[in-house]
């Protein structure tokens, strides 16, 4: 039988930066497989309640479930290896090659990856075993931000938070890469949560968009819904950036 039990829970989850409440008592479930996106203009408070998840923010008051269970019970290691993380610059390190980096969570850990795993990691992402052997500085950003994922993924983690993945690549690479993420949460049956600045590519990719706004959630629609006018006002000035966008294009084209 499959499980109904959310993959993620916020209950009553309060941040507080001094006098700025950055996540003000969101409460929510997010089902197991789905795709979410957290878009909302800058400092809504995305990053703060993704970083909720992960215990990178630990939350004033309320609490966040991973499947079921309080993120304040798991144990740091155990948590890390269910939770899989890509945030914008990756952060890989430059004396490591590609291989090592992506090895680092299961490392810490106690335990060694095969090339053989690395090299999976690596196709997964669409780049060749022989990359392994590089060196970060011998990357293009859009290969780096690969090897981001291909590490987020290292663990075998049930969850993957994105933190604007893809905000400093080209749109080429950019709408490249969030495909083949979006095939990696299919084929691996991932629940994934990404804040993006970028309502199209939340409409695109996800299957459930949250819109925050100082804090909390304003809407909460698919993309179909979004698109049929749902959300409100915050969300459907969002969803008009796009819209407009792609009608001055059609204008164009004729
Ligand atoms: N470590 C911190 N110390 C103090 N204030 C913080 C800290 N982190 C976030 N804030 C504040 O909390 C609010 C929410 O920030 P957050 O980074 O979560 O927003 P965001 O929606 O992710 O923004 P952006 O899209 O610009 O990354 C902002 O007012 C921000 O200045």
């Amino acid at each position: 039988m499959p499980s109904t039990q959310p993959a993620l829970s916020f209950r009553e989850t309060t941040k507080r930066f001094g006098e700025v409440v950055a996540v003000n008592r969101i409460s929510l479930d997010i089902e197991a497989d789905s795709f979410v996106a957290l878009v909302g203009e800058s400092g809504s408070g995305k990053s703060t309640l993704l970083k909720t998840i992960n215990r990178l923010v630990e939350p004033d008051e309320g609490s966040v479930l991973l499947e079921g269970e309080d993120v304040r019970e798991a144990d740091p290691p155990m948590l890390r290896r269910r939770i899989g993380y890509v945030f914008q610059g990756v952060g890989l390190f430059p004396h490591m090659n590609v291989g090592e980096n992506i090895g680092i969570g299961p490392r810490l850990a106690g335990s060694k990856l095969s090339a053989s795993r690395i090299g999976e990691l690596l196709d997964g992402v669409e780049l060749d075993a022989s990359y392994a052997g590089r060196m970060p500085d011998e990357l293009s950003g859009g290969q780096r931000q690969r090897i981001g994922v291909a590490r987020a993924l290292a663990g075998n983690p049930h969850i993957l938070l994105m933190d604007e993945p893809f905000g400093a690549l080209d749109p080429v690479t950019r709408d490249a890469l969030g495909g083949r993420v979006r095939k990696l949460h299919d084929t691996l049956g991932l629940t994934t949560v990404m804040v993006t600045h970028d309502m199209a590519e939340a409409l695109l990719l996800a299957d459930r968009v949250l819109v925050m706004s100082e804090g909390r959630i304003e809407a909460d629609c698919t993309p179909h819904e979004l698109l049929d006018g749902a959300g409100g006002l915050i969300a459907q000035k969002l969803v008009a950036v796009p819209r407009d966008q792609a009608a001055a294009l059609a204008e164009l084209a004729q």
